[in-house]
């Protein structure tokens, strides 16, 4: 049996309908539609694309707005350091993977790594999991060469399929409707895991704490738009797709359309932050996302890549302080650090993602703001997509288990050892 600290009591109750901010005026769950909206498909038939989207608009609402307040409650004790955030999981998730016993693994390696930090740390975990949802991706470019041929790229199951084909990369809407069935899915077996059906059995104390909440990237609007449901209880619009959504880098514009979504919804929103990331920008995002300065509403996520957190970092961290928002600081350590490997693969080096996270801790412990908690792309699985760790994995064995749809996933062995080394700093910044 592990030992149980004392103090990671459960994670407590959603946050009293009056103290909510106001909907921004102006704002409707359609307003982005008057900007610019970056990374959307070309669907080639827009008529088909409005009557998927509306089929989803009469489904019901997959997450409870009381539960998604739940979330909002919990994060606004890791803004102030008494919790700590763990956010994780794949890249791209597809449909197939929606099935139960597959789900019920990843809840399973997410709980694990929840475990070990709030051993580590002695504090409350909030648990958040790139999952029944992450379906949408935003790429570099919009073609790319495969065997010599120029093809659409692959944008997430809820816009095209992953095979090399010009079938398969061709945007189809219904898709939005499948995604929606999955999302079910996989809440359903998530739920039926925490109520004990599948014996979350030694992190039963894991959930006491707080249950497994969900979340991905708002990139895909029309369907965001399409589960955003005003509640009648608070009288908020929430967007029910998932406990929390984030803004990826390549579509946090302020005049965007996606900056525009967010700011009117009530849910914990996240918003990825590159080294390029400019102040004042932050701040009037922040001044956007965040005006009633709200624990637990705006969750800043930068992925900076290892050779540049220690100095891109801290002006942000002082900025956003200076201004009085009380944001959640949660490190990805995976996108800054993206590289085509000798063999070919897009890889990552367990050295800078490790690297990264040092250099989030250090900035945070030097500037006396909370290092809330990480944000990773991994899996349970055996996978051999990230290079070193322990094991040392090499260029030349990741073509044998290279599974990934978009980006290179820490493996489960990469994964301990990097949540092990991450529950040691926390240990260590408690300790003073
Ligand atoms: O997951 C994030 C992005 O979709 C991904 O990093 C983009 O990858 P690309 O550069 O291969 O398009
Ligand atoms: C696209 C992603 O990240 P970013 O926006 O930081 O590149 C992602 O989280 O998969
Ligand atoms: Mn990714």
């Amino acid at each position: 049996m592990p030992m149980i600290p004392t103090d990671t009591r459960a994670l407590v109750a959603a946050p009293a309908a009056d103290r909510l901010p106001e909907t921004p005026a102006a704002w409707h769950r359609a307003s982005w539609r008057h900007r610019p909206a970056h990374q959307q498909p070309l669907w080639p038939d827009p008529d088909r694309a409005c009557e998927a989207a509306r089929s989803v608009s009469m489904l019901p609402p997959p997450v409870a707005p009381a539960s998604i307040l739940r979330l909002r409650r919990d994060l606004a004790r890791a803004a102030d350091g008494s919790a700590v955030v763990f956010q994780g999981g794949d890249c791209a998730e597809r449909f197939a993977s929606c099935v139960s016993d597959t789900v019920a693994a990843k809840l399973r390696t997410l709980l694990q790594s929840a475990m070990m930090l709030s051993l580590g740390s002695g504090l409350p975990v909030v648990k958040i999991g790139r999952i029944a949802g992450q379906f949408g991706k935003p790429r570099s470019a919009d073609t790319e060469v495969v065997d010599g041929v120029e093809l659409p790229v692959y944008r997430g199951d809820i816009v095209n399929g992953p095979e090399p084909t010009p079938e398969a990369r061709r945007p189809d809407p219904e898709r939005m409707l499948h995604a929606y069935g999955h999302t079910r899915a996989a809440l359903r077996t998530l739920g039926g895991c925490e109520a004990g059906g599948a014996d979350p059995g030694e992190f039963a104390w894991v959930l006491e704490q707080g249950p497994l909440y969900t979340s991905h990237e708002a990139l895909l609007l029309d369907y965001e738009e399409a589960l955003t449901r005003l509640d009648p209880a608070t009288d908020r619009w929430f967007d029910t797709s998932a406990h929390m959504v984030w803004v990826g880098e390549r579509t946090r514009a302020l005049d965007g359309a996606h900056i525009e979504f967010v700011s009117g919804i009530a849910n914990p929103v996240g918003v990825k932050l590159g080294p390029g990331a400019d102040i004042e920008e932050v701040v009037e995002l922040c001044a956007r996302l965040d005006p009633a300065r709200s624990p637990g509403r705006l969750v800043l996520v930068p992925r900076m890549g290892a050779r540049h957190v220690r100095d891109a970092l801290p002006p942000l961290v002082r900025a956003v302080r200076s201004a009085g928002h009380p944001v959640v600081w949660v490190c990805d350590p995976m996108h800054g650090n993206t590289v085509r490997s000798h063999s070919g693969y897009k890889t990552r080096r367990f050295t800078d993602i490790a690297t990264e996270v040092e250099g989030f801790f250090a900035v945070h412990r030097a500037e006396g703001t909370h290092p809330a908690g990480v944000h990773l792309e991994m899996t349970g699985e055996d996978v051999t997509e990230c290079l070193g760790g322990v094991r040392e994995l090499c260029d030349e064995r990741l073509a044998e288990r290279y599974e990934t749809a978009c980006d290179p996933r820490l493996n489960g062995a990469q994964t301990v050892e990097l949540v092990f080394a991450i529950a040691e700093e926390l240990r260590s910044g408690l300790r003073g």
